[in-house]
């Protein structure tokens, strides 16, 4: 979709922000771009609409060089996120998002009624379109900058930073909300970020630069994470590298032992004694709800004559489904109070099948790890 030829950026002051980019960005796909910083991502990001133009190189857009197209109607189809959100502070939510549909020609009734439809799009009330932006938190602020940017149905989409300046939490929501509208749109989106973690969380494709525009390497996730090209992007993924690598990986082919292997009781039952062990705790359905340590027997209450609200607490548990990653299944399974760290597995109901041990997660992840690291797709 967007096809970098040699492309060499020096501004007139002589810094060489990007130097000779070979670089393609496949249709549909998320390639994030990431680096130290100065190392030439804005740049790049800004020479496919042309906010930057290139000293030499050639960019093409759909097999189209964009020198060839006029550079305010290239603009208007493609959709632009930055940090900051950049919406008009004196006009409403609903007028920010419907900017690019009233350039278009849409016409005013038409331009607001697909800003409604895209407030609801990126999870926010109807009564957040009668408000100014900044009436709006962070978060809130950036969801009306992605809906701005979809309002024209760009086939591209650019996003600078755009979750840059939320808190953790925000982040991650923000994250999953443009993860689940990739998959209803298909857009091909251009994501800048310093941000390791959510490169690797949203990237199809994860373009490495360092200082001077160079690109190191341009890989998706987890080959860049089994199998990175120098010590320069090894040192960019840090110290956690294979954890991360776990976190692409899912659970589906690591095996389920029956659950009879571990002992289960229904929530409205007492435990049995506490001679055997933790016990874990299912209601009616079927769904896990946690373990459940017996509290040994004193003189006062023998074992068997321990009722059940007197056996101990129940602690709570992460029960897991094959589609969750390796990383959360060892995360689960570290405190896990069951022996050999056994973690609940459930369908896709929320019941119970069966339990991993923390062993099983080890070896598999070990297995896999080598396979990533030979090249092989995970
Ligand atoms: N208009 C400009 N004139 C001169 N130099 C510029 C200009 N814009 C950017 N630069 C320089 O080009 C280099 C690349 O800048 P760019 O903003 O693309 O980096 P970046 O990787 O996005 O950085 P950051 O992660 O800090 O945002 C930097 O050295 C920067 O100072």
């Amino acid at each position: 979709m967007i096809k970098f030829d040699t492309v060499h950026k020096r501004f007139p002051n002589g810094t060489t922000a990007v130097h000779d980019l070979t670089l393609e960005m496949p249709e549909g796909g998320i390639t994030v771009l990431v680096g130290s910083s100065g190392c030439g991502k804005t740049t790049t990001l800004r020479m496919v609409n042309r906010m930057v133009e290139p000293t030499s190189g050639t960019i093409r857009l759909a097999g189209k060089d964009i020198r060839e197209q006029d550079a305010a109607e290239l603009r208007r189809g493609i959709g632009y996120v930055i940090q900051q959100s950049g919406l008009f502070p004196h006009r409403t939510v609903l007028d920010n998002i419907a900017t690019v549909p009233l350039l278009l020609g849409w016409g005013r009734r038409k331009a607001r009624a697909r800003a409604s439809e895209l407030l609801e799009t990126v999870g926010l009330t109807a009564e957040t379109g009668k408000r100014y932006p900044h009436q709006l938190s962070g978060g809130q602020q950036q969801r009306v900058g992605v809906a701005r940017a979809l309002a024209g149905d760009p086939a591209v989409l650019l996003m600078d930073e755009p979750f840059g300046a939320v808190d953790p939490v925000v982040r991650i929501q923000l994250q999953d909300e443009l993860l689940r509208l990739q998959q209803e749109l298909n857009k091909t989106i251009v994501f800048v970020t310093h941000d390791i973690d959510e490169a690797v969380r949203l990237g199809d494709r994860i373009a490495v630069f360092r200082t001077g525009g160079h690109l190191v390497q341009c890989a998706p996730p987890a080959e860049l994470l089994a199998r990175p090209a120098d010590d320069f992007v090894a040192g960019f993924l840090g110290e956690e590298r294979e954890l991360k690598l776990l976190s692409l990986m899912t659970l589906a082919d690591v095996p389920v032992a029956p659950k009879t292997t571990v002992r289960t009781v229904r929530d409205d039952e007492p435990a049995p004694g506490p001679e055997s062990g933790p016990c874990l705790v299912v209601n009616a359905k079927g769904e896990p709800l946690g373990w459940r340590e017996a509290k040994a027997p004193t003189a006062k209450t023998p074992a068997a004559k321990t009722p059940s609200g007197d056996q101990g607490p129940l602690l709570p548990i992460r029960p897991l489904r094959d589609t969750d990653s390796l990383l959360a299944a060892l995360n689960e399974s570290i405190a896990s109070p069951a022996p050999a760290g056994l973690i609940a597995r459930v369908d896709a109901e929320g019941v119970l099948k069966g339990v991993t041990s923390r062993d099983a997660i080890h070896e598999h992840a070990g297995r896999r790890h080598g396979r990533a690291r030979d090249g092989e797709s995970i």
